[in-house]
């Protein structure tokens, strides 16, 4: 048979036992009435509907209480006392600072504003498992850098927010902190890994918050969540004092950035969130939008492993464009490039690679496991089955998928991949942004993605060509669930797709309500 038959016939047995399984799992599984359509109540509270910007500038006018804002957030695992220590403190600076408010915005931009933060971050006393039952009790001894950066501005910790076990899923599920729902409908999926942060931003349970990002944590709870999120270019924002710790080549390809309500919270935050490196983007560039090239590219071009990109998404991408050409008068090119059909074998290639010192990734199952006695993922597979694993399906398929990983990567993708960066890093250059989808379909329902795991490879590609992405929302399609497009810039062309984010809310409305719909 010729390979790609053969490839097509192992594609097409995979979707079929996929589909059967979760027939099965349908017919049998439990009901759980309390969820079934049920969505959050609308945000009463005012302050809950305030930018960072704005409520930090109603703080430094005393025309809003930090203590009633710090107050806001219901997390389970939150320092509440600590932060309403914090906010009182607010008052103090303000009275002391003789320069006046702009001296204030300079010095503490964020001052008072409660802040979200992803469990796998260190933040300082409290909970740091990445979702892992063997690391229960442990507590973080110091602030991850992005972390501190943010407090140093003003921001006030508020408590840690759910992830997918080890932050290697699409789904924020794991066996010791539960499954994080989504506030549009709660039968459904907030996304992984930063799934609970999606959550309780889309929710208005927090006003800014902030993610990871090395296969679409960032991106795909920001979409499902109907929020801004911005995938950094690689290494600005460190992403040091994260569990787990990225290892090979997956330091090039990890990304820390800020999510958020509101696309003005993008560009200040990054701008805090980059410390140092700050210099390498230019953020304080004006964006004209009329001066940049738009490009767009529907869906990757067919992979026989991914899913069709559904109508709703496909049409509101197309309304995207209609708009630009509207409204600014330029035309918006489509594009195609035959090698994203390899999004995934190239992500899963490239995630295996050995750094340039010749040292190779932390296997999956070494971080599953426990200090020098790796997890055995067929032996938890077993476990599973009789209801006595610890981790989660999700995670122990990762640890069989890895099993089948070749050691030596396939010069077939490893060229794919080369051409396909040198086209695209070519196309960007310094002045223009691609649209993407953000994923195959809207929020699906708890636990679908098993069923359909590779469809997170829309967003992994970014990852490995280790370009910035920021997500945004584009309204609520025909189930009441968000919608939205990835804009993608040239490597540290940051400022422009942040420039893209602020038009796209201006124009389709930004982020909704999950109650008033
Ligand atoms: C039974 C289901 C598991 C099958 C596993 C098949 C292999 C899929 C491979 C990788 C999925 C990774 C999903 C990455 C999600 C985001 C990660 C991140 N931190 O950015």
């Amino acid at each position: 048979m010729a390979p790609s038959l053969l490839r097509k016939v192992q594609v097409w047995l995979l979707k079929a036992v996929a589909g059967v399984f979760l027939l099965l799992c349908r017919l049998f599984a439990p009901r759980k009435p309390a969820l079934a359509g049920k969505k959050l109540p609308p945000a009463e509270d005012p302050l809950l509907l305030l930018s960072a910007t704005q409520l930090a500038k109603k703080i430094r006018r005393k025309e809003v209480c930090p203590r009633s804002a710090a107050g806001l957030l219901p997390l389970r695992f939150n320092r509440f006392a600590a932060a309403l220590q914090e906010a009182a403190q607010v008052d103090k600076l303000i009275e002391e600072e003789t320069g006046g408010e702009e001296v204030l915005e300079d010095r503490l931009p964020l001052l008072g504003v409660p802040l979200s933060v992803k469990e796998s971050f260190a933040l300082q006393g409290m909970p740091h498992t990445s979702g892992l039952v063997s690391r229960r009790g442990v507590v973080a001894t110091v602030d991850a850098p992005p972390v501190a950066l943010l407090k140093r501005a003003g921001a006030i910790p508020v408590g840690v927010t759910n992830t997918s076990e080890l932050c290697m899923w699409c789904e924020s599920h794991n066996r010791l902190n539960g499954i994080t729902n989504n506030p549009y409908d709660l039968e459904r999926i907030a996304g992984g890994s930063s799934g609970g942060e999606g959550s309780i931003l889309g929710a208005a349970g927090a006003v800014i918050g902030i993610g990871s990002d090395i296969g679409g944590s960032i991106r795909m709870p920001s979409f499902f969540n109907g929020i801004f999120g911005h995938k950094t270019t690689p290494n600005v924002v460190s992403s040091e004092n994260q569990y787990p710790p990225t290892s090979g080549r997956q330091n090039e390809y990890i990304s820390t950035g800020p999510m958020c309500r509101y696309a003005e919270d993008l560009l200040p935050m990054l701008k805090i969130m980059a410390g140092p490196n700050v210099h390498m983007l230019s953020l304080n560039t004006k964006v004209d939008l009329k001066k940049l090239k738009f490009f767009t590219i529907p869906h990757d071009g067919g992979s026989p492993l991914t899913y069709p990109v559904s109508k709703e998404l496909m049409d509101i991408q197309r309304k995207v464009v209609e708009r630009l050409e509207l409204d600014l008068g330029i035309k918006v090119q489509e594009v195609r490039f035959p090698e994203l059909q390899y999004s995934f074998q190239i992500w899963n290639t490239y995630m295996g690679l050995s750094d340039k010192d010749g040292k190779p990734p932390m296997p999956f199952s070494s971080l599953m496991g426990e200090p020098g006695r790796p997890a055995w993922p067929l032996w938890e597979l077993l476990k599973w089955m009789v209801g006595k694993s610890e981790h989660t399906m999700a995670a122990i398929g990762l640890g069989l998928a890895e099993m089948t990983r070749s050691s030596k990567p396939l010069t077939f993708i490893t060229e794919k991949k080369e051409k396909l960066q040198k086209e695209v890093d070519e196309l960007l250059g310094t002045d223009a942004v691609i649209l993407y989808p953000s994923h195959t379909r809207v929020a699906p329902k708890h636990h679908h993605p098993l069923f359909r795991p590779f469809d997170f490879s829309y967003t992994g590609i970014f990852n490995i060509l280790a370009l910035p992405v920021t997500q945004c929302p584009l309204g609520l399609g025909e189930e009441g669930l968000p919608l939205g497009v990835q804009v993608v810039g040239g490597k540290l062309q940051d400022h422009l797709t942040l420039a893209v984010a602020l038009y796209l809310e201006k124009t389709f409305g930004g982020w909704r309500d999950p109650g008033a719909n």
